[in-house]
């Protein structure tokens, strides 16, 4: 197969959740087609296909005749679009909005005559309060139908019973039975419900959209001779340097030539502490410069800064669909004609039974029962709150500096009941500092030194490196390795000078059989002490050891501590040595650890940790841990902000280089499943409700869709409190 390709498609008539299923149906299991992604509000669907076997030309096509509605394929722009609202969308909502509202307006006309023909004593339809009232109600269905009719329609080619072909029914059915304030009712109450929904989700759109619309559109550039100038943030080059006023925004990811100010990254973090910024430090577009001025350095081309790259992967986190959200969807496509045979039955049944049975039946009064039937067949209220209350979940999990990746993401870590951690980078702060370094029998701590430093420098290896540093600081001259060769979650070899040298773990050097019973004892104590004792050898033998220390991240404790009190379990996987390990899990208050993993042994673990404790979710930097990030049911990476690669790499980035949103992410996840199933509970027991009544002949046609449309009202308003990121302290 070729690499798989991505086309977005604007489809006619795509703004309604209901609207899905004809394209799922016409793309679905097409040649070619992998996945679809829908967003209605923006009237697009995503299709990722094969380019051996389909093409976009081919899938609009395919919606064409299968949905018979028209597509056509959408050039994105690569960075995120201002006001990207299409003009197309704009227009559609407020002629929707016009129409529902006129068709409002002519319903309460009809009505007030309606009503003042009664009680002027009921002069039947044909007094003229009568024919006002009549004209109301056929205006108000009229203007309802533009919205409903073609959609109707093209429910009948299709051969599909579609929501808008059920209403269309209902309101018929209602006319046929001279009941023209029942059929006006029902067309005004749909158009209010579907343009509601358009409207929630738009906005929870916009609410995403908005937060990471945070940098500034202008920068003031400096010139080569020193004045600066006003120019478009996107016309900023790396390498080019612009100053940042105190208070102003900063308008490109860079790095501070001079200068030093506090600067609030909280619009991409969520944390409200400023950071402090001097020459040589990062800062990122969108953030905001405090009380003094900066010069900063472009880094990053205009459209590729840390915010433009974020705001791209939560809006195709947007499109990504919960697996409870598909089995509502399902449940959705079962319950419409389950309902309706159901309404079937209602209006022939009992009376074919009365006539059989020889006593009169009231054919029309049954008939009547049957059209309430068919309006609580309507989905409406049962499918909207879902993908509301996951475009809200995910809007202000991105405020709070969560970046989720996908509604299953989230549905995902509020099922979790483990959590395993790496340890380097993850749980401790990954800045390891060499601490001792002892040489076997008379050796030379600097020239043993020198020659660690030179294969550190070669690897990305965190101990490498900063044993390199370390042979820095100390000033030593760091010679040039050549032929270096990692051996991941061991060590590594490289050769100096003539000599083949092996540097890593214990374990390393005892299998590559460079060990010897001196040394080995000498280690073994090392090891018992604390931070990690890294072995460098020869052919010859043992040249000595270095000992690291790294920290604990300062919050790692009460992260660890919080989790537990949430009812998950907490597991460390770390390649460190056993007694390190268990000595940083006792300063952390961690019951379980594994230690001396290579990374797939910790893919292996967290797939044991899932059959054994439950869905079982990772956290780690992607460094040494990519087997079980993959593995695992949800990855979680750290430091977005400061690392391209946790940014890419995980289903969830906590973009700020700290653990606390994790706790806050599992109990935002568990308050969205809440939420849905809240909304699942009052959709079905209300339409369960009227659907009881309707039948038992005490519910009116009005009654229900009144039921229904303020069913999806509830249902949105619990939604969209999601927007809101909740009190970090309480569940
Ligand atoms: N490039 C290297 N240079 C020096 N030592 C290494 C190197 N690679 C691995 N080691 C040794 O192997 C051990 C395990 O390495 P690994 O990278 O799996 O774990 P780690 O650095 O302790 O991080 P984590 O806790 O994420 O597993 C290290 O503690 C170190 O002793
Ligand atoms: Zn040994």
């Amino acid at each position: 197969m070729e690499r798989p390709a991505r086309c977005t498609l604007r489809v006619e008539g795509l703004d309604c959740p209901h609207e899905v299923s004809p394209i799922r149906g016409a793309l679905e299991g097409a040649p070619g087609v992998l996945g679809l992604d829908f967003d209605p509000p923006g009237g697009t669907v995503a299709v990722s296909f094969d380019p051996g076997l389909t093409d976009p030309t081919s899938l609009t096509r395919r919606i064409r005749d299968g949905a018979g509605m028209a597509a056509e394929p959408v050039v994105e722009a690569p960075m995120i679009a201002r006001g990207s609202e299409g003009e197309g969308s704009w227009r559609a909502f407020r002629s929707r909005w016009g129409a529902t509202g006129s068709s409002g307006l002519a319903l309460a006309i009809g009505a007030a005559a309606d009503w003042s023909s009664w009680a002027a004593g009921g002069s039947g339809a044909f007094g003229w309060e009568g024919r006002i009232a009549l004209a109301g109600y056929a205006a108000a269905v009229a203007l309802g139908a533009v919205e409903l009719l073609p959609k109707a329609w093209r429910g009948v080619r299709q051969r599909r019973l579609g929501i808008h072909l059920l209403m269309t029914l209902a309101i018929l059915g209602a006319i046929a039975l001279g009941e023209w304030g029942e059929a006006a009712t029902v067309a005004f109450l749909f158009g209010l419900a579907e343009a509601l929904e358009a409207q929630s989700l738009a906005r929870a759109r916009r609410a995403v959209r908005s937060l990471l619309e945070v940098a500034p559109e202008t920068a003031e550039l400096i010139e080569p001779g020193g004045g600066t100038r006003v120019v478009p943030a996107d016309a900023v080059g790396p390498g080019r340097r612009v100053r940042v006023r105190a208070g102003d925004r900063v308008p490109i990811d860079g790095r501070v030539v001079s200068g030093r100010s506090s600067v609030d990254q909280k619009a991409i973090t969520g944390e409200s502490v400023p950071v402090d910024k001097g020459p040589g430090d990062e800062v990122f577009a969108g953030t905001v410069n405090g009380a003094g001025a900066l010069d900063v350095e472009a880094t990053r081309p205009p459209g590729d800064s840390v915010v433009a790259r974020t705001a791209a992967l939560v809006r195709e986190a947007q499109g990504r669909r919960m697996p409870l959200e598909r089995s509502i969807e399902r449940f959705a496509a079962v319950y419409t004609p389950m309902v309706v045979v159901m309404a079937a039955l209602v209006m022939d049944g009992p009376p074919l039974v009365g006539t059989m049975l020889g006593i009169p039946a009231d054919w029309r009064e049954w008939f009547l029962r049957g059209l309430v039937v068919l309006v609580v067949a309507c989905p409406c209220a049962l499918v909207i709150g879902t993908p509301v209350a996951v475009v809200s979940a995910l809007a202000s999990s991105a405020r709070r500096g969560v970046l989720v990746k996908g509604g299953q993401f989230l549905e995902a870590v509020g099922r979790l009941r483990v959590f395993a951690f790496d340890k380097t980078g993850t749980l401790t702060r990954g800045e390891p500092s060499v601490v001792e370094v002892v040489p076997a029998a008379e050796g030379c701590p600097d020239s043993m030194l020198r020659v660690a430093a030179a294969l550190g420098d070669r690897g990305g290896h965190v101990l490498g490196r900063a044993i390199a540093r370390h042979a820095r600081e100390m000033a030593l001259a760091v010679p040039d390795a050549e032929d270096y060769l990692a051996q991941p979650g061991l060590g590594a070899t490289g050769t100096v000078g003539a000599t083949r040298y092996h540097i890593g773990s214990h374990r390393y050097i005892d299998e590559a059989g460079l060990c010897d019973d001196a040394f080995h004892a000498s280690l073994g104590d090392a090891e018992l002490g604390p931070g990690t004792a890294v072995a460098l050898s020869a052919p010859g033998g043992p040249l000595g050891w270095i000992r690291l220390a790294d920290r604990p991240r300062p919050e790692a404790a009460a992260v660890l501590a919080e989790l537990a009190t949430l009812g998950l379990r907490t597991v460390m996987l770390t390649g460190d040595n056993p007694s390190t390990a268990a000595a940083t899990a006792a300063e952390l208050g961690l019951a379980d650890h594994r230690a001396g993993l290579l990374p797939a042994d910790k893919a292996e673990v967290v797939s044991r940790l899932d059959a054994l404790l439950g869905p079982t979710g990772m956290v780690g930097d992607g460094v040494n841990d990519a087997p079980a990030l993959a593995e695992a049911r949800v990855s979680v990476a750290l430091g977005g902000i400061s690392s391209a690669v946790a940014l890419e790499a995980a289903d969830v980035v906590l973009m700020a280089d700290d653990l606390r949103g994790l706790p806050w992410l599992v109990r935002h996840s568990r308050r969205t499943l809440r939420v849905i199933r809240q909304n699942i509970a009052l959709a079905i027991g209300l339409k369960l409700l009227v659907l009881a009544l309707a039948v038992l002949g005490l519910a009116d046609l009005w009654m229900a869709i009144a039921a229904d449309v303020g069913t999806t009202l509830v249902v949105v308003a619990n939604a969209l409190r999601l927007l809101r990121p909740g009190d970090p302290g309480r569940p």
